[in-house]
């Protein structure tokens, strides 16, 4: 029996989009804190959380490198970890992230000390990491296109968080004004990457499971903070 025929590229580029439903800018903890809802804990939760995710992300784009013998994608894709790591004058996401953490009123040594991040949490992000280094690059790489709906998000952030958080200092926005460019370049990269390899219609199905796999990561994250910080379920938020 014949399979179904594949997807055209312009097709499947369209279903991959589509899957911006599940991404996380509709959690009800995203959707509150980008309405000016949470307190300054609340905040606070959410940057000491998060850091764990951008402590991660090298070690997952560092997978995808060890993973990948074709030299033309390492050459692109090892950027990824310069972006985060920092290189020459540029200070890097994780040193942006935790200038972020400073102008929410958290020491840097709170966020690298790890204590308030959350099992589920953990658990999450951990899974982000282990499916790159257990999958083929090309599928890891399809997993990393959440970032196609990412700069909206930062956006938002942008234009509302000081209006509603005037607490925050200024300092705080640099990381994501610095990912609003990068997010843009590296997403176009790992979604040409993903319409080439991904042909059959077989495979097309599994990269739009992968990216659904990777957008129940971010989803599962913030409800480990909304259990945590929105419905205080002991004992987390009483042991932070
Ligand atoms: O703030 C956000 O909501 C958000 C989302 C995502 C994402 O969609 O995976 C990333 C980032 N930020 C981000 O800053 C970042 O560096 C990043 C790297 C990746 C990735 O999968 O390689 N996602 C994201």
């Amino acid at each position: 029996m014949a399979g179904k025929k594949p997807w055209s590229r312009e097709e499947f580029e369209q279903k991959l989009q589509e899957k911006e439903c599940f991404y996380h800018i509709h959690h009800p903890f995203q959707v509150l804190m980008n309405n000016g809802k949470l307190n300054q804990y609340q905040v606070q939760g959410w940057v000491a959380n998060r850091f764990y995710y951008h402590t991660c992300i090298p070690l997952k784009d560092a997978a995808i490198l060890a993973n990948c013998s074709q030299r033309s994608v390492r050459r692109q894709w090892v950027q990824r970890i310069l972006d985060h790591d920092g290189y020459g004058e540029d200070v890097g996401g994780i040193e942006a992230w935790l200038q972020l953490g400073e102008a929410v009123g958290l020491s840097r040594e709170t966020l690298e000390s790890q204590q308030q991040v959350l099992p589920g949490v953990r658990f999450a992000v951990d899974a982000y990491v282990n499916f790159a280094r257990h999958a083929t690059w090309q599928e890891a790489v399809c997993s990393s296109l959440t970032e196609l709906f990412a700069p909206s998000l930062h956006q938002q952030r942008l234009d509302n968080w000081p209006r509603y958080y005037p607490w925050i200092k200024a300092e705080g926005y640099h990381y994501f004004r610095k990912r609003l460019n990068e997010a843009r370049r590296d997403v176009r990269h790992g979604l040409e990457a993903t319409l080439d390899y991904f042909q059959s219609r077989t495979q097309q199905e599994q990269a739009l499971a992968i990216l659904q796999f990777k957008l129940d990561v971010l989803w599962t994250l913030l409800d480990a903070l909304w259990m945590a910080y929105i419905e205080n379920r002991p004992p987390y938020h009483t042991e932070l």
